[in-house]
């Protein structure tokens, strides 16, 4: 019989029970109450046809796991991961056999991969379809291992994916990916495929996923084609902190009615922002009405954003025809490139935002429009002001609130997300199979510069799916992308800044240059450079700082 004495640690224990009746007993198989049910020939041969049970002690419910020896029996005592698991066990006499049939269904194989997305249990039915012996998967990362499988993807999201289609051996099947969190974590994830199931079930999982996909693409065709302002905070992608910060400040700033400056590299999203800030605003059912200020030829800019009254024209429409503020009435108008605006327009639309009416080209009274003011810009339009580019009076009255969107640069981490949501997204509109990124590719883009940001990733992704060979994106397929260091970035300046930059670097190199010549007689640099004294010394109080 075992010594019954209190137990260091009662979590757990584990016994050794001879048919011939002697125990040794460890842990809390030495507690009294455990040391009874031990020593119970009825509790011991409940427990050898249930092999998984519960057991109640004053110390709490413990799972208890029978395993057969020679002559003996294993029990082991534990106390159970959660109380879901305990129930289980408790309320089903069969819970093993269950257990057994989940892990071994010739119908539905399993994948267990843990958080390093090595592979911990493949179903024996898996692993033969596989050409792998017993326990063969074990251990090894999961892309060596399943052709095509995202389990590693889904561990990095922790989003679930049902019912996609994977193709494994020149076959498509209906997979589940699912990621397993204990206390917040993600500890691992499993992947179950439909392996033989009933065809027609996979069948019609793979064409329902299909039309799904084809619905979501043609909706936003159209309301892209309609200049409908859908968009949401779902339609931007990223998971960075950068990108979570950008959505919360869209979130928190588009219910109110101020204006908003989008400031941002190109290329970074700012017109998905722009939508996003619209959607969520109380002017959602009214139009978002864009402008581009770069691409608006000077000599319509008025018509074009004011209208005109009927018969302004000769050869116009008759009726008149409203201008983009009017069209935007009750909803917001996004004034992209707003840096780009010449100074006529830029002197007119301040007329427009301070007093909220336009006059129509040819027009009588003014009207008054009623819209929620969005610009966006690449250019640095402080600096612009400063440089007597930008009207500040205007400056003032887009921006009180500025929302920075990041260059990708400063969240790389959500460049292979971006990649693959393209893959997808493109994949449907030209009808091709979504490829898979391999690992290399992944990390070539990764590190790559963009210095056209999500549109340049977009355009690079497009390029390789059209060329692609085979179902799988190797570094191979973008040729143009560079590894490595980076490539110059241009600055999210136009051009003219830049120049205004060399000039100004050049200018201190020469003053430099001159001060050395000259032992640093200000006078004489001053007359050699042919420049005043005071320009002089401004400068170079700059060039100190
Ligand atoms: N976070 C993102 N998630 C998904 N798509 C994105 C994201 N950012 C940009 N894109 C896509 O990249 C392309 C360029 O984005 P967009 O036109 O909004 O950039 P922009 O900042 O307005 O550029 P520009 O200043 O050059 O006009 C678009 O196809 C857009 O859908």
């Amino acid at each position: 019989m075992p010594r019954t004495q209190p137990v260091a640690s009662p979590g757990c224990g584990a016994a050794i029970v001879e048919h011939g009746g002697r125990i040794a007993a460890h842990g809390l198989a030495r507690s009294r109450e455990v040391a009874a049910c031990l020593a119970d020939p009825a509790w011991m041969a409940a427990l050898r046809g249930r092999r998984l049970a519960t057991l109640a002690t004053p110390r709490g419910r413990f799972l208890v796991l029978l395993m057969p020896l020679d002559g003996a029996d294993l029990v082991v005592f534990s106390e159970p991961p959660g109380d879901a698991v305990l129930e289980f066990v408790a309320a089903v006499d069969f819970a093993w056999d269950i257990i057994e049939h989940v892990v071994t269904d010739p119908f539905d194989a399993m994948t267990v991969v843990d958080d390093q997305a090595r592979v911990a249990y493949i179903s024996p039915v898996h692993e033969a379809f596989f050409g792998l012996d017993r326990g063969g998967g074990i251990g090894r990362p999961v892309r060596e291992v399943i052709e095509n499988t995202r389990l590693d993807r889904v561990l990095a999201t922790g989003r679930p994916e049902i019912g996609e289609i994977q193709r494994m051996r020149g076959a498509e099947r209906v997979v589940s990916r699912i990621p397993i969190t204990r206390d917040g974590r993600v500890v691992g994830a499993i992947g179950r495929v439909m392996f033989k199931g009933p065809q027609q079930v996979e069948a019609l999982a793979r064409h329902v996923n299909a039309l799904q996909r084809e619905v979501d693409f043609y909706r936003r065709e159209a309301a892209a084609l309609r200049g409908d302002a859908v968009g949401s905070l779902d339609d931007i992608v990223g998971e960075s902190a950068a990108i979570r910060r950008l959505k919360r400040d869209i979130a928190k700033v588009a219910p109110l009615d101020v204006p908003v400056l989008i400031h941002g590299e190109s290329g970074t999203g700012k017109e998905l922002v722009a939508r996003a800030l619209h959607a969520l605003s109380p002017r959602r059912a009214a139009a978002l009405v864009a402008v581009n200020g770069a691409a608006l030829p000077a000599s319509l800019v008025e018509s074009e954003l004011f209208g005109y009254a009927p018969g302004a024209f000769t050869g116009a429409d008759r009726k008149g025809r409203k201008g983009r503020f009017e069209q935007a009435a009750g909803g917001t108008i996004l004034l992209d490139e707003i840096g780009e605006m010449p100074p006529e327009t830029q002197a007119k639309l301040l007329r427009v935002v301070q007093e909220g009416t336009v006059e129509r080209v040819g027009g009588e009274a003014p009207l008054p429009v009623d819209f929620r003011l969005v610009s966006a810009t690449h250019c640095d339009l402080k600096r612009m002001v400063a440089e007597g580019r930008f009207r500040l009076d205007l400056f003032y009255r887009i921006s009180p609130v500025v929302i920075e969107v990041p260059g990708l640069a400063e969240r790389r981490e959500d460049i292979p997300l971006l990649a693959r949501h393209f893959l997808h997204e493109l994949a449907q509109r030209h009808r091709r199979p979504e490829p898979e990124l391999d690992p290399a590719a992944e990390a070539l883009l990764r590190q790559a510069d963009w210095p056209g940001n999500v549109r340049e990733l977009r355009h690079a992704v497009e390029r390789a799916l059209i060329f692609a060979e085979g179902e799988r994106l190797t570094p191979a397929a973008f040729p143009d992308v560079a590894a490595g260091p980076a490539r110059p970035r241009p600055a999210a300046e136009p051009q003219g800044a830049r120049l205004a930059d060399s000039m100004a670097a050049l200018e201190g190199t020469k003053i430099r240059e001159a001060m050395q010549r000259n032992r640093g007689n200000k006078k004489r640099v001053a007359a050699e450079l042919g420049i005043s004294r005071t320009y002089l010394y401004k400068r170079l109080a700059e060039i100190d700082a």
